[in-house]
Formats: C-alpha cells, sequence, structure tokens
C-alpha cells in the first residue's frame, strides 16, 4: 500500500493506494461517526457497493444511488441527496462516503461540503481519472453554461482508493484516466511524460496502472499543498481544461468524457503555446499517442464564437479575459491572458488542424 500525507492549508489527510482497502474502510477512517450516508452511481453500486456496506459496524448506514454520468453533477441532484442526508437525520457528526469516479466525488464533496455548513466525507475513487478528483479538495457540481461553475474547496478527511476496484473499468475509462495522468506529467515531469507515451492503454497490469496512480497523485500533492484554493500554480493542473471544459459543455456534458475532452485541450493549448512562444512542443508525439490509443481526435461541429463564449466561462479569466495554461517546455507551465481574437484565430486553426487529419 502506497500513504500519501497532503498537508493542506486547511486540513491534513491521507491518500491510502492499494488492493483491497474497499473491505477494510474503518482501518482508515480518521475518527467513529454517528452515521453514514454511502453516495455512488448505479454501475459502481453492481459492482462494490455491498463490500462497502459490510465494512460499518454502525447501525445506521445509508446508501443513495445517483444515475451514472456527467449528467447527475446538476442542482437537481444536488437538491435530492441534500433531501436524503436529511431525511436519513444525518447530523454534524456523520460521514458521507463518495464511492465512485470523479462524478460521485465532486457532487457527494459538495453535498458534504454544504450539508448543516459542512460535514465530514471521505473519497473511494474507482476510476483512473478519480486519482485527480479525490485530490486536492475541489468539489463541484456543473450549470448547464459552464463546467463545475457551482463549487467549493473542501477536503475528504480521507482518500481510500482500492485498485482492485479499476479492473472493471472499460477502455473508454481508461483513456479518459490517463488524460489527466498526461497532463500531470506535462505540467511537471518530462521523464513521466515519456513513459506514458510509450504506453499501451490497452495493454495494462494492475502494479503498473498504481504506480502511474501514484506518481499523478505525488504531483498533485505538491502543488495543492503550496496552493489549496488556485491563487497561483494550481492554476498549471487546469492545463488543456479551458478548451477541454469549454467543449464538454457545449455538447450537454454527454458527449466526449471529461478526460477526453482534456485530452483534445491538451493539444489545443499544445498548438497556443507554440505560437505564443515560437517553440516546437510533441504535438505530433502526444497527437500520434492519443489517435493509437483510441481517444476521439474529430471536432464535433463547432462554432469557434460559441466556443469562445464557453471558454470565457473558465474560473481562471479574469476581467473577461481568458488566462491559459501554456508550456513553455515540457514541465515548465505558465499562466498567460490570451485576447479574445487570437483565441478566435486559434480555435479557426485548431478545427482545421484537426479535421485535416482526417
Ligand atoms: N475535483 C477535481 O479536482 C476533479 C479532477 C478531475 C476531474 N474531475 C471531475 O471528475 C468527473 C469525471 O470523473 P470520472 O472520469 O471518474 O467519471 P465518472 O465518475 O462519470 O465515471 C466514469 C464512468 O465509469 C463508471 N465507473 C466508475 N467506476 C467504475 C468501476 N470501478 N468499474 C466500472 N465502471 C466504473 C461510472 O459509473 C461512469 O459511468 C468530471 O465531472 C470532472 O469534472 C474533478
Ligand atoms: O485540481 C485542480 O486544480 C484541477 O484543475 C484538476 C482538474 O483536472 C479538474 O478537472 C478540476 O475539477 C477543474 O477545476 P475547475 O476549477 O476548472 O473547475
Ligand atoms: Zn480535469
Amino acid at each position: 500500500m502506497n500513504v500519501t500525507r497532503i498537508n493542506a492549508s486547511s486540513k491534513t489527510y491521507y491518500v491510502y493506494v492499494g488492493e483491497g482497502l474497499r473491505t477494510k474502510v474503518e482501518e482508515f477512517l480518521p475518527k467513529t461517526y454517528s452515521s453514514i450516508l454511502i453516495v455512488t452511481d448505479n454501475l459502481v453500486a453492481g459492482h462494490y457497493l455491498e463490500d462497502i456496506e459490510h465494512n460499518f459496524d454502525n447501525e445506521r448506514v445509508y446508501t443513495a444511488i445517483i444515475e451514472n454520468g456527467e449528467e447527475s453533477k446538476s442542482i437537481e441532484m444536488f437538491h435530492q441527496l441534500q433531501t436524503k442526508a436529511i431525511d436519513c437525520g444525518l447530523d454534524r457528526k456523520s460521514l458521507i462516503v463518495a464511492l465512485g469516479g470523479g462524478v460521485v466525488g465532486d457532487l457527494a464533496g459538495f453535498v458534504a461540503a454544504t450539508y448543516m455548513r459542512g460535514i465530514d466525507f471521505i473519497q473511494m475513487p474507482t476510476t483512473i481519472l478519480a486519482h485527480d478528483s479525490s485530490v486536492g479538495g475541489k468539489v463541484a457540481i456543473n450549470h448547464e453554461k459552464g463546467k463545475n461553475l457551482i463549487g467549493n474547496f473542501y477536503s475528504p478527511a480521507a482518500v481510500i482508493y482500492d485498485v482492485d476496484t479499476l479492473k472493471s473499468l472499460n477502455q473508454k475509462e481508461f483513456r479518459s484516466g490517463y488524460a489527466e495522468l498526461v497532463k500531470e506529467a506535462l505540467i511537471a515531469d518530462g521523464t513521466f511524460f515519456n513513459t506514458l507515451m510509450s504506453v499501451n492503454l490497452s495493454d495494462l497490469n494492475n502494479t503498473t496502472i498504481a504506480d502511474h496512480i501514484n506518481q499523478g497523485i505525488t504531483i498533485k500533492a505538491e502543488v495543492v499543498e503550496a496552493d489549496e484554493r488556485e491563487a497561483g500554480i494550481r492554476k498549471y493542473l487546469n492545463f488543456g481544461h479551458t478548451f477541454g471544459h469549454a467543449l464538454e459543455a457545449l455538447q450537454g456534458y454527454h458527449g466526449f468524457s471529461h478526460g477526453e475532452a482534456v485530452a483534445v485541450g491538451l493539444l489545443f493549448a499544445f498548438q497556443v503555446s507554440e505560437e505564443t512562444f515560437s517553440i516546437r512542443l510533441p504535438f505530433e508525439r502526444l497527437f500520434s499517442w492519443l489517435r493509437s490509443n483510441g481517444y476521439p481526435l474529430q471536432l464535433p461541429e463547432l462554432d469557434s464564437k460559441h466556443m469562445l463564449s464557453k471558454m470565457k466561462l473558465d474560473k481562471k479569466t479574469e476581467g473577461k479575459k481568458v488566462q491559459m495554461v501554456l508550456l513553455q517546455s515540457i514541465a515548465q507551465p505558465i499562466t498567460v491572458e490570451i485576447s479574445d481574437d487570437d483565441l478566435l484565430r486559434h480555435i479557426e486553426l485548431f478545427k482545421k488542424t484537426l479535421s485535416g487529419r482526417f
């Protein structure tokens, strides 16, 4: 088992990554709780809910099962879960368990952050992507206009990551998770980036995946410890997201998955970086790796102005000016203000670049 201590400014907590952890959850809880509400989605429930329920001695264990998918990160689902918490009689000594991927983690985390002004929650990630979402305390729901526009910074009491649960993931979820790992490598660790570019996603064993996840968590932990509330360097964790989030929102959250959208966003950020700094980045290498691993790289019909207006809803935007994370070289990120005219030009060029390849 790998244990990482996260010394965030708001809270210190531990991330446990290992095999079979889902059957010994109580060992990792920082204290005892008066009642427990397990929040999960229908797919994850089918695989793992029973294992988790068996953990708790507590008589007051409740479950809430949401529909799987990004559309559940909604104000309606948030309200339903708050109602469930009230009906179950959760009090300030209660715990919410977020069992699932980033959707469950972000949603249940935001419920925990706001129920009675905040109760404890733990993250039990079950996707590769959730190595990113479970650490760092960003919790949120979407607005139909933009991603994660309603949320908070609210750290979990612990992250309990049973890598055995990753065995039931399909290839789309592998792609999604690895896009965030590639992002972390690009902003912080060129050697890790090279390692990832030699990986074939359909040919990975759990030991290797756990190793990659631990490297991703190490990068994320370092950033979050230095800048929990994203006043500065945490923005780098948003590399690829200005374009990625806009793409997700434009598709009504049922097109590209988050990670798939981020993967395209990484290519877009490469293009803008290359032009802004007159440099060459390994665009071709990343593109080939994404293509050979089956990432969707064909953009849907995109109106560039509409895309620009979505990009401006990015939380890094200041005074209506988009701030994009760019790379000066691998592992040398920087935040740069990009004018609307330049962004429009880049969107047009990017559309041509991608469509010219299919
Ligand atoms: N808070 C953060 O810092 C942060 C970071 C990155 C992403 N996110 C958010 O995370 C979300 C994406 O997370 P995700 O990719 O985990 O998506 P997800 O939670 O929707 O999970 C993806 C799919 O996999 C299924 N699934 C989950 N675990 C499974 C398992 N072990 N076996 C089989 N199926 C399983 C789910 O039911 C779902 O259909 C987005 O909303 C994104 O905005 C947040
Ligand atoms: O932890 C962070 O900080 C990140 O930006 C991680 C991202 O992968 C993640 O998608 C995050 O939810 C995006 O945050 P947002 O502030 O742009 O909504
Ligand atoms: Zn992300």
